[in-house]
């Protein structure tokens, strides 16, 4: 099922969640919908799904308007926050909840799950009542699932392996996903483009490779966890960046730019002192700094990473050097 959002607005008095948004997403395509807490992820879901009547635009399942449409009628599969199970009831009974012809075993085989069908949700793992909750909403068959901190409280090593799971199973049903996050490793690992959203704008629509290669702004590449930005000024296709000069493939004037902590270089150029080292397994990353400038993130190979107090030079890599747009 194909959607599209057109012109979306939501007021709460004189606050703006969400402001003209549009937005289109494909049939069996897979979008998650990032951002910080209170950007509106979950407003615009609700939008989608009936809960939250806009105060202006539109929203389109299959090019129909379904607006006015209650929710129930929208033919959605909705796995929510607040949507939790009942926990004194058996696995079975929370599945058939509003779903009266479920097939409970087909379902728990779906999300890797056969046989706890007569089990009570409160003897069941935090990551097993994850997938009840997401057999229970595939239930109804949806074509459009939305999926709200689909895998929210549990950890990271079982985060890691669902995500997985889900995104073979989203590829084997063929059903448009809609899921907010707000980790964007499991954004990135889900979904086939993403969403990233600011005090209720777009800021950002594009492949998971897309944006992390290209951030569109400075919110974008400090909510990614990039920390090298800042403004420059471009003189015939050279920045004059605080950490030094670099090559830059932009007309003159100023730009924001992102350097990547792979981009700097510790061979020569401008005298830094290494104020941290985090060992991050496969790297160390090192934190710098350079007198009036903000400080300079570097991952280096554990191998060869500088240790704190030492002095090393830094050069930037043109090629990992990226304008920002805004
Ligand atoms: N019913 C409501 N009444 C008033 N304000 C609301 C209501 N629902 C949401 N808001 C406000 O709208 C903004 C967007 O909220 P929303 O829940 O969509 O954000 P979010 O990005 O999903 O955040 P989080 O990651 O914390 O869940 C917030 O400032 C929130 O306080």
């Amino acid at each position: 099922m194909s959607l599209s959002v057109t012109g979306v607005s939501v007021r709460f008095g004189p606050h703006s969640a969400l402001s003209d948004v549009y937005l289109d997403v494909a049939d069996a395509e897979v979008v998650a919908v990032l951002g910080p807490s209170g950007s509106g992820k979950s407003t615009l879901l609700r939008v989608i799904a009936g809960l939250q009547e806009p105060s202006s635009g539109r929203v389109f399942l299959d090019d129909v308007d379904v607006t006015r449409v209650p929710p129930h009628r929208r033919g959605l599969g909705l796995m929510f926050q607040d949507g939790a199970l009942f926990p004194h009831r058996d696995v079975a009974g929370n599945i058939r909840f509003g779903n009266g012809s479920a097939d409970v075993a087909a379902l728990l085989e779906l999300v890797g799950l056969p046989s706890v069908g007569a089990r009570r949700v409160d003897t069941l793992s935090g990551g097993e009542q994850q997938r009840v909750a997401l057999a229970r909403a595939l239930a109804p068959s949806p074509r459009l699932l939305m999926l709200d901190e689909p895998l929210g409280q549990l950890d990271r090593a079982l985060r890691e392996r669902l995500v997985v799971d889900l995104r073979r199973l989203f590829v084997r049903l063929g059903t448009t996903v809609l899921a907010v996050t707000h980790d964007q490793r499991e954004a990135f690992a889900l979904a086939d483009r993403l969403v990233v959203m600011e005090s209720g704008r777009i800021a950002q629509v594009g492949t998971p490779r897309e944006v992390w290669e290209r951030p569109a702004s400075e919110f974008v590449a400090s909510f990614l966890g990039f920390t090298n930005v800042a403004r420059v000024k471009v003189v015939g296709g050279q920045a004059s960046t605080p950490w030094g000069t670099v090559a830059l493939d932009a007309t003159d004037g100023e730009h924001a730019i992102l350097v990547r902590p792979s981009g700097v270089l510790l061979d020569g150029g401008t005298e830094a002192t290494v104020d941290l080292a985090t060992f991050a397994g496969d790297r160390v990353e090192v934190l710098l700094t350079i007198p009036g400038a903000p400080p300079l993130e570097v991952h280096c190979p554990p191998a060869v990473a500088p240790e704190p107090g030492e002095t090393v030079s830094v050069r930037l890599d043109p090629a990992q050097t990226v304008v920002l747009a805004g």
